[in-house]
């Protein structure tokens, strides 16, 4: 199920393979900070992730400043990381690379 939470074997093997994402270390999360070339870069890296983020109904927490975007990923619902976090994750890195 993707919303059970991963357990912290399965989520450090999973982190292995994306690239940039670590284990929050305060709360049952991961986070990675994307940098951009502006602003504009940014902001529209942000609006490609608010779209499936609204067709996921699974929404990252965020900080935006100039070109610099730190994301948190967690489920609330579920008080941890999901398998929904990985997808978001994988599909931020995707829109990153664009
Ligand atoms: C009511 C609504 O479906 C829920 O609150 C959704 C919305 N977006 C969400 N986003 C995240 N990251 N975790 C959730 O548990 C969550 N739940």
């Amino acid at each position: 199920m993707v919303r059970n939470r991963l357990n912290p074997n399965e989520l450090d093997q999973t982190l292995q393979e994306l690239a940039g994402w670590s284990r929050t270390s305060d709360r049952d999360a991961i986070n990675k900070s994307f940098k951009f070339k502006d602003f504009n870069a940014a902001f529209g890296f942000m609006t490609r992730v608010a779209l499936i983020a609204e067709k996921m109904d699974h929404h990252p927490e965020w900080f935006n400043v100039y070109n610099r975007v730190d994301v948190t990923l967690a489920t609330h619902d579920a008080d941890g990381v999901t398998g929904l976090d990985i997808t978001m994750a994988r599909a931020m890195d995707r829109f990153a690379a664009l």
